[in-house]
């Protein structure tokens, strides 16, 4: 009988239970089919009195959840082929909707793109750009409006002439360390050459932008080159992410980040803590001699700590932002560039030769000559070799702005707020502003003089343009010209070509493959 009676009351118990898991389930179906439902009338909404906006401009029809992220649902490495037909089938701007309410414009008109960038009125960076916040604050690359202003008038001299030769030094030392390592690859079919070179520019730009060398190329594991390659890693994973971002703190990326944050905010502290001390120490001496009255070689970090905005110095966070910002700007950009320039080296023999040939004018002894700041200039060859390395392949390949002020263009008015992507990387691939758009002819680059300058924009252009390029260029070549010297570059055998994907810079997902000899 008691047996009966709690087998009675567990079923009532097991029945309740059920029906309250039903009622829970209909409660949350309910509010998601509310929610769809909203969402959908806000998006039919949303496209019906967008229709005042943007008129002339074309693009793939939305859908009420995803709008076009579907599209985009494919590995990295197909999204320009993705990006391409949308291109061909709705011309040269297309309008894509990043989500049910949410739009963007990919641009690759030459003059629209001259429109936007040519002007102090856009030069507010698109949200993406938010994701960096974290690491690299509001400095110079993440930052807008009046304090974008000033940072940019502040930070402008330390990229002079005289302050970049001295880095010259910097160049040659870690391109020497660089060479060493590729010396172990030598002879082998085929290698990726990728990682070492990054390695290579994360010590350039530690040690002229600290003035602290991290010896990186010896030391890959370190706490401090892994976090930056972690964040470099979860940056792009967030910007590909399909979760909205209030999602972001429940995955396992955040945690991620914050441990890395840890690391490479307390290392760039610590660096500029000591500086300042020594800074502050040095004051009533010349600081810029060191014991025995010689010049010292001055980081980017000592100009920082010698700047004033409005009177005043900048305060560590200032600094760490800028330090920061240059670590992370300076260092992936010119290691995609310098691969994909070796990369191009190694495949067209008849453009290597000429490289070579300019190199054997320049030193006379190849192998042990350091080349000057005066040596660096000379490479012309060289010059025109990356700059059609960066048409082909630019680090860079997707620009982003938010439009803070509505303007008509051709008949369409974009409104305020929208989300413009700017397609340098479809632009400078385009057969309507290159010939043979496809193939690598450094040589095109010698009568581009009076052609439109905004239909290669590797660097963006106007006011926000890379502040950096100058040094960028002198480091790539005194890097590539190492190489050429040292080791003849061939295909990787087998060749598995490149799977170029637009993550935060433009990457090969299959590495990038050769075979190197050595020339002695
Ligand atoms: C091949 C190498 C490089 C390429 C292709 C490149 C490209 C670019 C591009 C396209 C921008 C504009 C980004 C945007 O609008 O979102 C930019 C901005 C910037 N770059 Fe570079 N960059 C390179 C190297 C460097 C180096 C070596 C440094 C530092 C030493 C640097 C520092 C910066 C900074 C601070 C900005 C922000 C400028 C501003 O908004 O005022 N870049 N770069």
């Amino acid at each position: 009988m008691e047996l009966k009676v709690y087998y009675q009351s567990q079923m009532h118990l097991y029945i309740e239970a059920t029906n309250m898991i039903a009622f829970v389930a209909s409660v949350i179906i309910s509010i998601v089919l509310s929610l769809l439902m909203v969402l959908v009338v806000l998006h039919i909404i949303k496209v019906r009195n967008g229709s005042k906006y943007l008129k002339n401009i074309k693009g793939p029809k939305p859908n009420p959840i995803f709008g076009n992220m579907l599209h985009f649902a494919v590995p990295s490495y197909k999204i320009f082929e993705v990006t391409q037909k949308l291109l061909d089938e709705f011309g040269s701007n297309v309008i894509i909707y990043n989500g049910p309410l949410t739009r963007a414009v990919l641009i690759t008109d030459v003059k629209l793109i001259e429109h936007i960038l040519s002007s102090m009125k856009f030069i507010e960076k698109s949200e993406q750009y938010e994701h960096m916040y974290k690491w690299l604050g509001t400095g110079l690359l993440t930052s807008g409006g009046l304090k974008w202003k000033k940072r940019r008038r502040m930070i402008t001299p330390s990229f002079h002439f005289s302050i970049l030769e001295n880095f010259v030094d910097v160049f040659e030392n870690v391109g020497d360390v660089f060479v060493k390592k590729l010396e172990e690859h030598v002879d082998k079919p085929s290698f990726d050459i990728y990682p070492i070179i990054s390695l290579c520019t994360l010590d350039v730009m530690c040690e002229t932008s600290m003035g602290t060398p991290i010896n990186a190329l010896n030391n890959a594991s370190s706490d401090y080159v892994r976090s930056v390659k972690n964040m470099c890693k979860i940056l792009t994973d967030r910007n590909f992410s399909p979760l909205d971002r209030r999602f972001y703190p429940f995955t396992l990326n955040f945690y991620r980040e914050q441990f890395a944050l840890k690391v490479l905010h307390r290392h760039t502290d610590a660096v500029i803590d000591r500086r300042m001390k020594e800074f502050r120490v040095n004051s009533d001496q010349s600081s810029e001699t060191n014991d025995c009255g010689i010049k010292k070689r001055m980081a980017f970090l000592d100009l920082l700590l010698r700047s004033t905005i409005d009177g005043k110095s900048l305060t560590r966070e200032d600094i760490r932002e800028e330090v920061d910002t240059f670590m992370f700007e300076g260092h992936d950009t010119t290691s995609s560039a310098i691969g994909f320039a070796l990369y191009s080296l190694a495949n067209n023999p008849l453009v290597q030769q000429k490289a070579l040939e300019e190199q054997m004018e320049i030193f006379k002894d190849l192998k042990n000559t350091r080349a000057t700041m005066a040596d660096l200039q000379n490479m012309k060859y060289l010059e025109l070799v990356i700059k059609e390395t960066l048409r082909l392949y630019p680090s860079v390949p997707i620009l982003g702005r938010r439009v803070k002020e509505e303007f008509e263009w051709e008949n369409s008015i974009f409104p305020k707020d929208i989300q413009v992507i700017l397609f340098a990387y479809g632009c400078q691939r385009s057969d309507k502003n290159y010939e043979k758009p496809l193939e690598f002819i450094p040589e095109r680059f010698l009568d581009m003089d009076g052609t439109d300058p905004f239909k290669y924009i590797p660097f963006s252009a106007g006011p926000r343009n890379c502040i950096g390029q100058k040094f960028a260029l002198l480091e790539m070549k005194s890097t590539i010209s190492k190489v050429l010297r040292n080791f003849k570059l061939l295909p990787a055998n087998p060749n598995p070509g490149l799977r170029l994907a637009p993550e935060i810079i433009l990457v090969s997902k299959n590495g990038i493959n050769v075979c190197l000899k050595k020339r002695f």
